[in-house]
């Protein structure tokens, strides 16, 4: 519809404001529809359909963790020099007037000392820097453990692994800007990394520090990386995450009148729209809070960086500190050939591990897959339980990080609980292996107990509280059915695909590699589903229905008929 606007200008002066305002608004979405096509855009993702659970506020969460870090991040910018050139500090922190040090250093503690409100603006910066970085790896889980990566979001979980190095590059990046003690030693020991890595190694370095480490150019570079770069790439992967969001719609938990092909929720305008931007400023209050409240990296408190210093307080933000801890307690393994050292202590925590577990990450979907050959696409998101041996694998590889990290400050467990920093390393050395495969029986074990339970209560209904005493006085409890809505969810999933014997795979046909190849992965296959307890049929469910309606009309009749006057106890 087209508004003729001098029809709107020459309307009485008696018309009420807001129909002409109205109006007005009126023209100007119709004048941006006809050059932009916004107009049949929103008609159709205005009444999108969001489904809520409190799990998907965790993708929220990283979402506008970022939003905060960007906006204090600009906020930094205009008080931020980065540069490298030696200044005599002459600000307002006394115990460093008079110090010569770097520019960058120098801004750094005017942001905290001298522009208003620029220590809050650097703390919320961190503080938002870290829960942008948490919410990413639980939302990773949260994704994982419900297998809400599979088929169609193979590609978003790829992208979403992509995002959680950037971020970590990028979180890296900003730690080394302030030049102090602390991120001068980070930088040192990222320098050293590189010029363990062989051959390439020196170069590498002389590439990034254009020329001897430290030299003067690597705050400026890591600069443009952390300003522009790494949050230009991080934003278009963002878009482009949220673009397949609603693309492929979002998943949901099982439940009556939800199936594979609906989705149920709220539409996007008003109520998504106002619950996820409402959402924005609790995240934003908390990371204000924090950062008015906590204290983190006070840059003054070891002054400048200084190559022939080194710190022992000086720690990683917390999520490098896995790799930290495999450095900390891998043997001191070195190879020396062609007067080469190659230095495997290094190689293998810094430069092979992170990358290997990034790589194991991104491929677990196509594992799993492949293993499973579902190539089916699920919108229904399944209970951790339902898939043990995903659950267990998460479950292990947590383990080896939460290990792992644990290592990273093994001075600090040492000092604090009076232990031996050798035994602490021998110890951490086995755990990182054998708590993996502990965690994974346990969790994979434990998966089963939990369906069975559900079987459990779905054929023999729940345990209601009710005690009943028998004529000869035994005591009973009273189990009901399920609520029909809870029976619905806890049905709503497939029997797991029974994968090849091998008999079948011989009698298709198949030989050499494809044989080999099919009875693999049927053997994985059967590992993955072995003794996971498939929903109960229709004719059992029905049958437990009959039963538990016979019980329960008993129990009215036991409690319509009063107290049993002539129970044992009354003797
Ligand atoms: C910058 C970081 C990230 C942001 C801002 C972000 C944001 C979001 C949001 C808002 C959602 C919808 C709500 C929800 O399900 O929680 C979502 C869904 C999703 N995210 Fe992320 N995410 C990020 C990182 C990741 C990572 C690290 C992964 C996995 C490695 C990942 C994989 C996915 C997948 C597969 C979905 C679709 C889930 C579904 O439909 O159930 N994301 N993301
Ligand atoms: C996900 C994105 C980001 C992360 C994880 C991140 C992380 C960090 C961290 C941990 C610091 C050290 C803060 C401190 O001194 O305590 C930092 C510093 C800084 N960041 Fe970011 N940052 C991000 C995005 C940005 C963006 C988009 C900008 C600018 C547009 C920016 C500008 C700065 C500046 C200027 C500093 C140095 C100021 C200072 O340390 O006092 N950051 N960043």
């Amino acid at each position: 519809m087209s508004v003729d606007l001098s029809k709107v200008a020459s309307t009485n002066s008696t018309t009420p404001a807001t129909t002409k305002g109205a109006q007005r608004a009126g023209a100007i979405a119709t004048w941006a529809d006809e050059r932009l096509g916004l107009g049949s855009m929103m008609k159709k993702n205005i009444r999108k359909v969001f489904p809520d659970h409190w799990s998907f506020m965790l993708g929220e969460i990283a979402l506008w963790s970022f939003v905060v870090v960007l906006l204090t991040g600009v906020f930094l910018t205009l008080w931020f020099d980065p540069s490298m050139s030696e200044v005599q500090y002459n600000g307002a922190y006394d115990p460093l007037r008079g110090v010569h040090m770097s520019s960058a250093y120098a801004s750094a503690l005017d942001i905290s000392f001298d522009v208003r409100g620029g220590l809050l603006m650097r703390q919320m910066h961190h503080w938002g820097a870290m829960i942008f970085i948490a919410s990413m790896m639980i939302h990773m889980l949260r994704v994982f453990l419900t297998g809400a990566f599979r088929k169609p979001r193979e590609l978003n979980w790829i992208i979403g692994c992509l995002l959680l190095l950037l971020g970590t590059i990028e979180g890296f990046t900003g730690y080394s800007l302030p030049d102090d003690l602390l991120s001068g030693t980070g930088v040192r020991a990222a320098d050293g990394f590189m010029k363990a890595s062989p051959v390439v190694g020196t170069y590498m370095s002389f590439f990034l520090f254009g020329g001897e480490f430290p030299g003067d150019a690597i705050i400026p570079r890591f600069y443009a990386m952390h300003i522009l770069l790494i949050p230009g790439l991080l934003l278009a992967l963002v878009a482009a995450h949220m673009l397949l969001l609603v693309y492929h719609k979002h998943t949901q938990w099982a439940g009556p009148g939800r199936t594979e092909e609906n989705v149920v929720g709220y539409p996007m305008l008003p109520v998504y729209a106002a619950k996820a931007g409402g959402f924005f400023f609790i995240v934003f209050g908390v990371i204000a809070t924090m950062g008015g409240l906590f204290s983190i990296n006070a840059v003054w408190k070891y002054g400048p960086y200084d190559p022939s210093k080194v710190t022992a307080g000086s720690q990683p933000d917390w999520y490098m500190g896995w790799p930290d801890g495999l450095l900390r307690i891998i043997p001191a393994w070195e190879t020396h050939i062609w007067g080469v050292t190659l230095s495997w202590n290094i190689m293998i925590p810094i430069l092979v591990m992170p990358p290997l577990m990034l790589m194991i990450l991104m491929a677990l979907p196509f594992i799993e897959s492949w293993i499973t050959g579902d190539k089916r696409e699920h919108h229904l998101l399944q209970r951790p339980r339902n898939a043990p041996t995903r659950t267990a694998i998460m479950a292990s590889l947590m383990t080896f990080y939460g290990l792992a990290w644990a290592a990273g400050g093994n001075d600090i467990i040492a000092i604090k609980l009076h232990l031996s920093i050798n035994e602490i390393t021998y110890f951490m050395r086995g755990a990182v292996f054998i708590g993996p495969a502990i965690a994974f029986y346990i969790t994979r074990r434990w998966c089963i107990s939990l369906q069975r339970h559900d079987e459990e209560k779905l054929l023999h209904g729940y345990e209601s509280g009710v005690l009943v005493r028998s004529a000869e006085g035994a005591y009973a409890e009273k189990h009901l059915p399920l609520p029909q809505g809870k029976a619905y969810a806890l049905t709503a999933r497939d029997d797991d695909p029974r994968p090849e014997t091998d008999e079948e795979i011989e009698a298709s046909g198949a030989t050499g590699r494809e044989l080999r190849v099919r009875k693999l992965r049927a053997k994985l296959a059967r590992l993955f589903f072995a003794d996971n307890v498939q929903k109960p049929t229709a004719e059992e469910l029905h049958e437990a229905q009959h039963h538990a309606e016979h019980e329960l009309h008993e129990l009215e009749s036991q409690i319509a008929a009063g107290p049993n006057r002539h129970g044992p106890a009354d003797h």
